[in-house]
């Protein structure tokens, strides 16, 4: 779960910085001039501003994510197509405690000025600050847009790798096993983000209001209605081009690697368990191929 960030961090700069510009006079034509514009300025190395509250918050929103979902499809009982969405809904929507004040951090960090100009000194910095001039309500900035965002598209995440995962006949000792779970999860990851992009679009933009001068937005329809009237629909696609092209590498590993990283933990329970009880079935007492939700 912790190379995660680092992949987030080049699509991150980039979708914010296309989702929050000017229109009157935008800085960047596209996602490849944006890379290319910001290694030019601020160097390699401004692709990665803001890496501090990914690299802190992903390894324990990954953890919560499939922890939360797996022991709310077991409290739901059946492993239904339904119940799959609503866990993986629920799991969305717990981690956006942690989710919201990491990608406020993030997206301040990520479009504030370069050099001794610069408002904050990393993201912890960001954070105390905000809190110290705008309190918890500052902290959690964005907290609806992102709730709005994250819920159903983790219900679609984890519904979308389930019905895959199933539909490609995954199972143990399937020699096409670990590409079969790769394009799955990297189909999920995409789906996921397609679900609810304008929500991103607008989410960024509210957590950026009031960078470079007064804030201009009154809420979330409010944010939205001004960016449609000023730019039409397109400006609830801007950046996604370099989010989908995150979305499918980076969840095609995370859900690859749970769920191998289960099957064989799985299997070791099933064998300790027949060498304690050397009479009983062997037959494994869950699914064969231990999915994500068996957390
Ligand atoms: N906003 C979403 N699409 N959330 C579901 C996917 C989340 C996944 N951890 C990612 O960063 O890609």
């Amino acid at each position: 779960f912790g190379y995660q960030p680092c992949a987030l961090q080049a699509r991150g700069i980039a979708s914010v910085r296309l989702q929050v510009q000017n229109t009157e006079k935008p800085q960047y034509r596209g996602t490849l001039h944006c890379f290319q514009s910001i290694i030019k300025q601020e160097s390699v190395l401004g692709l990665y501003k803001g890496l501090g509250s990914p690299l802190m918050g992903l390894t324990f929103i990954n953890a919560l994510v499939f922890g939360v979902q797996g022991n709310t499809l077991r409290a739901l009982g059946q492993d239904s197509p339904l119940n799959q969405f609503l866990a993986g809904a629920a799991a969305g929507a717990i981690q956006c405690v942690i989710c919201c004040p990491m990608e406020l951090a993030k997206t301040r960090l990520q479009l504030q000025a370069a050099g001794p100009a610069r408002a904050y000194k990393g993201s912890l910095d960001c954070l105390v600050q905000i809190y110290r001039h705008e309190g918890l309500r500052g902290i959690n900035r964005g907290m609806v847009s992102t709730l709005l965002r994250e819920t159903p598209s983790f219900g679609v995440y984890f519904l979308t790798y389930d019905v895959l995962t199933r539909a490609m006949g995954c199972e143990p000792g399937d020699r096409l096993l670990v590409p079969k779970l790769l394009l799955a999860g990297g189909t999920s990851g995409i789906t996921s983000w397609l679900s609810t992009y304008p929500m991103d679009v607008v989410k960024s933009r509210l957590q950026a209001d009031g960078l470079q001068g007064t804030p201009r937005y009154r809420g979330i329809v409010d944010c939205m209605r001004q960016s449609y009237q000023a730019e039409g629909w397109q400006v609830f696609t801007r950046g996604l081009a370099s989010t989908l092209l995150r979305a499918f590498p980076v969840n095609a590993a995370t859900f690859a690697t749970v769920t191998v990283v289960l099957t064989y933990i799985r299997g070791e329970e099933d064998q300790v368990d027949s060498e304690a009880a050397p009479g009983a079935s062997t037959t494994p007492a869950g699914p064969a191929l231990a999915q994500p939700s068996s957390l």
